[in-house]
């Protein structure tokens, strides 16, 4: 691993301001997803090791809670541009554990940061509220505090922004915090702990634990001293994880799946359509909570689509995602692998017809970007979230139907629509259950958007002037005889 920086590597934990081993000395093997060779070890923590972070976050809360907003967004601030001075590393160890080709890799490392640099500004800014009293011998008075120990359990596929979304409002707002990343994309985690060290962020405020999820998942999600627990996953972990988190009545915060339909009406301006279409599926193939899952379009322009969007897709050059210009990726296990070949398999055997892809390439992880047309709601790809390069095209008529079928899944995270009638677009997005609507774009995350989901796509928003507030508890002071 050619690092400019080679301290960025790291193979241990780091809790309480130390880089640590598993007691037991046990490890866990972390391979390159494009070649499956070995990358290094990580320490196979359990259930001591996460009462210990626990422990050491506990005890730092107590000092830091009590720096100013200031010195704290002064630290992260720092922290931001350490990130930045050391992008071109931490996006060589993201698409070395990840997969995802470098430019990819590093929008993500620049998008992952700019949580930190938004939240270094949000921490000065977490106002509270006087409230003019019923009574004239009272005053009401509202502020802010930090909830406390904050933990969460994130997944493989963005392993540095989905770890900064979380970090940087809980720090702003004075809480101390516990990641346990994936297992298959821990280096990204261990890197932003020597970054934050080197930022001087005390230590027991940032802490990031590998090993047992299990283990260390009942530790965060049981444990009383850990006041709020957030997740980004499945929503299959995620109502587990959510169901162990009430035991104590933690605060939490849900980022779950997806099924994303993207609706492109007869005015679209087509050739937009497809660049919004082939940014929003393709990216980290197919494999990001927001990715477009069902493409639904209106019958006279469906014909044009199809063969512009398929054209457009068979110029994606797929590869290791250290070579120049890759686009395309590998998935991140064989698991993945037969997961989208079952679900082509289904969507063929109903009826779907293949227009371009379809295979994977040799015994590797790469799995050609598939487009498949004339699917229909009987076929798995319409109901489950896909979370790899294949993209089913569907056909409406009436805008009614393209609302009903859009709105037909228990997720509600992103979705998206090309039209120009202002009509149309105000109508569909009003009858969008989701959480984020893409118009005329296939590109929604930003810092300074709310970013989350509805229905069983999770609960929260992270970003924005509201991602704060995940990590406060709200104190009423009524002053009274006056
Ligand atoms: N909404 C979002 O912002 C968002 C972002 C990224 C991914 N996702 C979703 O995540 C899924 C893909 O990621 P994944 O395969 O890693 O999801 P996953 O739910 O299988 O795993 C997510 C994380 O939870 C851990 N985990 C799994 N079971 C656990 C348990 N019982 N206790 C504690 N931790 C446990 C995993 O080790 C991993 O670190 C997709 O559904 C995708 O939509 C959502
Ligand atoms: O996979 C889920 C991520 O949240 C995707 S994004 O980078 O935030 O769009």
């Amino acid at each position: 691993m050619k690092l400019k920086n080679s301290s960025l590597f790291q193979t241990k934990c780091y809790i309480n301001g130390f880089w640590l081993d598993a007691q037991n000395g046990a490890t866990i093997a972390v391979t390159n997803p494009a070649d499956q060779r070995l990358l290094g070890t990580i320490p196979n923590m359990g259930r001591n090791e996460a009462l210990e972070a626990v422990k050491a976050a506990s005890k730092a809360f107590d000092r830091w809670k009590k720096r100013s907003a200031k010195e704290r967004a002064n630290l992260l601030r720092r922290w931001f541009e350490l990130i930045m001075q050391h992008q071109d590393d931490l996006v060589l160890l993201l698409t070395l554990e990840q997969g995802k080709p470098l430019a990819e890799a590093k929008g993500e490392i620049a998008y992952g940061a700019s949580y930190i640099e938004w939240f270094a500004e949000e921490a000065k800014r977490l106002y509270g509220d006087t409230i003019p009293a019923p009574s004239a011998t009272q005053r009401i008075v509202v502020n802010k505090q930090p909830i406390g120990v904050c933990a969460a359990i994130t997944p493989w596929n963005f392993p540095n922004a989905m770890i900064t979304r979380k970090a940087a409002p809980a720090l702003a707002a004075g809480c101390t915090f516990i990641i346990r990343p994936a297992s298959q994309t821990p280096y990204s985690a261990l890197a932003l702990a020597v970054l934050a060290e080197q930022a001087g962020i005390p230590k027991g405020v940032f802490n990031v634990i590998t090993g047992s999820a299990r283990e260390i998942g009942e530790v965060l999600t049981f444990d009383d001293r850990v006041k709020k627990f957030s997740f980004t996953g499945s929503t299959p972990v995620g109502k587990t994880l959510m169901k162990q988190c009430a035991s104590t009545i933690k605060k939490v915060s849900l980022e779950l799946g997806g099924n994303a339909p993207f609706i492109v009406f007869d005015d679209a301006d087509i050739e937009s359509a497809v660049q919004g279409a082939i940014l929003s599926k393709f990216r980290n193939a197919g494999q990001t909570c927001v990715c477009a899952n069902r493409f639904y379009v209106q019958s006279s322009v469906y014909d044009e689509f199809v063969e512009k969007f398929s054209n457009a897709t068979r110029e994606l050059n797929i590869g290791n995602g250290l070579d120049d210009g890759v686009q395309i990726g590998p998935l991140i296990d064989e698991n993945a692998v037969a997961k989208v070949q079952a679900y082509l398999d289904d969507a063929l055997a109903k009826g779907a017809e293949l227009v371009t892809g379809g295979k994977r390439l040799g015994e590797s992880l790469f799995f050609e970007p598939t487009i498949v047309k004339n699917a229909t709601s009987e076929m798995l790809v319409a109901k489950e979230e896909i979370f790899a390069p294949l993209a089913p095209v569907f056909k409406f008529d009436t805008i009614e139907q393209a609302i009903e079928y859009a709105n037909d899944t228990e997720f509600g995270l992103a979705s998206y629509f090309y039209a120009q009638n202002i009509k149309t677009i105000v109508q569909v997005s009003d009858a969008l259950e989701y959480g984020m609507v893409g118009i005329n774009t296939g590109l929604i995350s930003n810092e300074a958007a709310p970013f989350g989901g509805v229905k069983q796509s999770g609960l929260g928003r992270e970003g924005s002037k509201y991602g704060i507030d995940e990590y406060v508890e709200m104190k009423y002071l009524a002053l009274g005889g006056l």
